[in-house]
C-alpha cells in the first residue's frame, strides 16, 4: 500500500514538474512579445475582468497599449498563453498557412453542440469534408435562393409596418427569426415559419444562451473539464440548451429524410444542402452523426452571423442620414417599381454593398477567431512555439490605422474599387481568409443585400442609440448588451 501511494506521489510530482518546466519554457519563449504584468501559472487571472463587456474592452484595449508594429501581444488565461495578432501582415502569415488549420481549445467547447462539423473539426477530417461541401455553395446554386430571400424579407417588412410610426423597435430578435427561416428553407429544404409564429422561439433562445455560456467557460480554464463544469459551472443550463438545439435540428433532418423516402428519393427542383448530405449518407460518404454535426453547424453559422450583420448595418445606416439617402437613391434607380430584388439587380446595388462591407469592418459579426500552431512559427521576429494558440482579432485588424485612416469613421466609400485596391488584402477579413475561410460568405452577402433592400426601399430608418452608447459583448458573435433599437418611418 505504502509503495503504491509513494509511486502515485512520485508520478504526480513528475507530471507537475514536467508541466511547470514546459510552462516556464513557453513563458521564456514569449517574453519578447508585448504583454502587461502577469505571473507564472496564474497569468493575468488577477486582473482579468469577469464580465463579458469588461473582458472584451480589456482585450481590445491592449491594442492601444501596444499600438506599434508588429501589432501583437500575449494574454495569459491562467497558465495558457494566447498570442493576439492585429496587423494584416501577421494575420496573413497564419491564414495562408496550410499547417495552422486547427482551431484550438475554445472550439473544443463548441463540440458538444456542433460536433465535429466543418467549423470545429480537425484538419484531417476537415479537408475532405470541405472539398465535399464547397460545391454546394456555388454561385449558380445560391442564385436559386434569391426568391426565398425575397419571400422572407417581405414577411419581415410586413411585420415592421406595424411600427412605422417611429416607435423604437428592438431589431435583432425580428431579424433573427427572418434569417432562421431563410437558412431552414434554403439549406434544409424545410420552412419552420419562425417569423409567422409570434411566440418566443426556443431554438433562438438556446443559441443565444449557449453562446453566453461558452464565452464564460472559455475564460475559465477550471471549467473546461466536463465534470467540474457540471459540478461547479452552468452545466445544467448548458445541457438544457443542447437538448433544445439538437431536438430542433434532429426533427429537421428526420422530417426531410422521411419526405425523401416517401418520394422514393426523387429530388424535385432545387436540391437543398440537407438533401445533398442525405444523398451522401446513402452513398456511404457520411453517417448520421456527420449529418447532425453539419446541420447544427450550418443552422447556427447560417443565421446568427447574418442577423448580427444586418442589425449592425441598420444601426450604422440609421446613424448617418447622408449615407442612407444615397442607398435610397440607388434603390429607386435600380429597382424602380419592381417588387422583387432579382439576381440581375444585385450586382447593380454597388453602394449598398459598400455600406454592408463598411458595417462588417466596423462591427464584424465574428470579431475573433483562433488557431493552434501546428509547428513553431516566426511571428514579428519571435519564434512562437508549436501548440500555442493564436487569436486573430478582426475588430482590431479592421482598425489598423496604416490601412484605415480615422478608423472609427463610418465611410462606405472606403470600399469603392479605387480605394480598396490600395489596401493590404488581409486588412478586411470579416469572413476570415485562406482555405479555412467562411464557406457561406457569398450566401451571406446576397441574403443581406436582399433583406436590406426590402427594408430600405420601404422605410427611412433612424438609430435610437448613438454609436458611443452601444456596449457590446463578444461571444462567438458580437452582440449589443441592451439590443439595438431602430425607428421606422414609411417612405
Ligand atoms: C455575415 C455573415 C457571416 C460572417 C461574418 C461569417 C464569418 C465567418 C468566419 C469569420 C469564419 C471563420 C471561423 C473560424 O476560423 O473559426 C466562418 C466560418 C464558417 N462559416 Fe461563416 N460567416 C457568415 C455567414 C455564414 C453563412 C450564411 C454560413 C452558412 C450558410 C456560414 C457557414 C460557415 C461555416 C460552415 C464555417 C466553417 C468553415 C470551415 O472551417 O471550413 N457562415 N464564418
Amino acid at each position: 500500500m505504502g509503495f503504491l501511494i509513494t509511486s502515485i506521489l512520485i508520478l504526480g510530482a513528475t507530471i507537475l514538474t514536467y508541466l511547470l518546466v514546459r510552462h516556464l519554457k513557453t513563458r521564456k519563449a514569449l517574453k519578447r512579445i508585448s504583454q502587461t504584468r502577469n505571473y507564472p501559472i496564474i497569468g493575468h487571472a488577477l486582473v482579468t475582468k469577469p464580465d463579458p463587456v469588461g473582458f472584451i474592452d480589456q482585450v481590445n484595449g491592449l491594442c492601444y497599449l501596444f499600438p506599434e508594429n508588429p501589432r501583437m501581444c500575449v494574454l495569459w488565461l491562467g497558465p495558457i498563453p494566447i498570442v493576439m495578432l492585429y496587423s494584416p501582415q501577421l494575420v496573413e502569415v497564419i491564414l495562408t498557412s496550410n499547417k495552422h488549420l486547427d482551431k484550438g481549445f475554445a472550439y473544443k467547447l463548441l463540440e458538444p453542440w456542433l460536433g465535429p462539423g466543418l467549423l470545429t473539426s480537425k484538419k484531417e477530417a476537415w479537408r475532405p469534408r470541405r472539398k465535399l461541401l464547397t460545391p454546394t455553395f456555388h454561385l449558380e446554386i445560391l442564385k436559386d435562393f434569391v426568391p426565398i430571400f425575397n419571400d422572407q424579407a417581405r414577411i419581415l417588412t410586413k411585420k415592421l409596418e406595424k411600427y412605422s410610426d417611429g416607435e423604437p423597435v428592438e431589431v435583432l430578435s425580428l431579424i433573427t427569426l427572418c434569417t432562421l427561416d431563410v437558412i431552414c428553407e434554403t439549406s434544409m429544404g424545410k420552412s419552420v415559419n419562425a417569423q409567422l409564429e409570434e411566440k418566443n422561439n426556443e431554438y433562438v433562445w438556446a443559441v443565444h444562451t449557449i453562446n453566453e455560456l461558452i464565452q464564460e467557460r472559455t475564460k475559465n480554464p477550471l471549467l473546461w473539464n466536463d465534470l467540474t463544469y457540471k459540478l461547479f459551472g452552468n452545466g445544467k443550463l448548458h445541457q438544457k440548451c443542447l437538448d433544445i438545439l439538437h431536438s430542433f435540428t434532429r426533427k429537421v433532418i428526420d422530417d426531410r429524410h422521411r419526405e425523401l423516402e416517401q418520394s422514393g428519393w426523387k429530388f424535385e427542383g432545387r436540391l437543398a444542402f440537407l438533401d445533398l448530405l442525405l444523398e451522401m449518407a446513402r452513398n456511404g460518404q457520411m453517417d448520421r452523426a456527420d449529418i447532425q454535426a453539419e446541420v447544427d453547424t450550418f443552422m447556427f453559422e447560417g443565421h446568427d452571423t447574418t442577423s448580427a450583420g444586418l442589425m449592425w448595418a441598420l444601426h450604422l445606416i440609421g446613424t448617418y442620414p447622408e449615407v442612407q439617402q444615397k442607398i435610397h437613391d440607388e434603390l429607386d434607380e435600380v429597382l424602380g417599381e419592381d417588387d422583387d430584388v432579382t439576381v440581375e439587380h444585385l450586382p447593380r446595388l454597388k453602394y449598398m454593398e459598400c455600406c454592408l462591407k463598411e458595417s462588417l469592418r466596423v462591427c464584424p459579426s465574428v470579431p475573433i477567431v483562433m488557431r493552434e500552431l501546428a509547428t513553431d512559427q516566426q511571428l514579428g521576429g519571435v519564434t512562437v512555439p508549436k501548440g500555442v494558440h493564436v487569436l486573430i482579432n478582426h475588430h482590431l485588424v479592421h482598425r489598423d490605422p496604416s490601412q484605415w485612416p480615422d478608423p472609427e469613421r463610418f465611410d462606405p466609400d472606403r470600399f469603392l474599387p479605387e480605394n480598396a485596391a490600395k489596401r493590404h488584402t488581409y486588412s478586411f477579413i470579416p469572413f476570415s481568409a485562406g482555405s479555412r475561410n467562411c464557406i457561406g460568405q457569398r450566401f451571406a452577402i446576397l441574403e443581406e443585400k436582399v433583406i436590406l433592400a426590402h427594408i430600405l426601399r420601404r422605410f427611412r430608418i433612424v438609430a435610437v442609440e448613438a454609436r458611443h452608447e452601444v456596449r457590446y459583448k463578444v461571444e462567438i458573435i458580437m452582440r449589443p448588451i441592451n439590443g439595438i433599437h431602430i425607428q421606422f418611418y414609411k417612405r
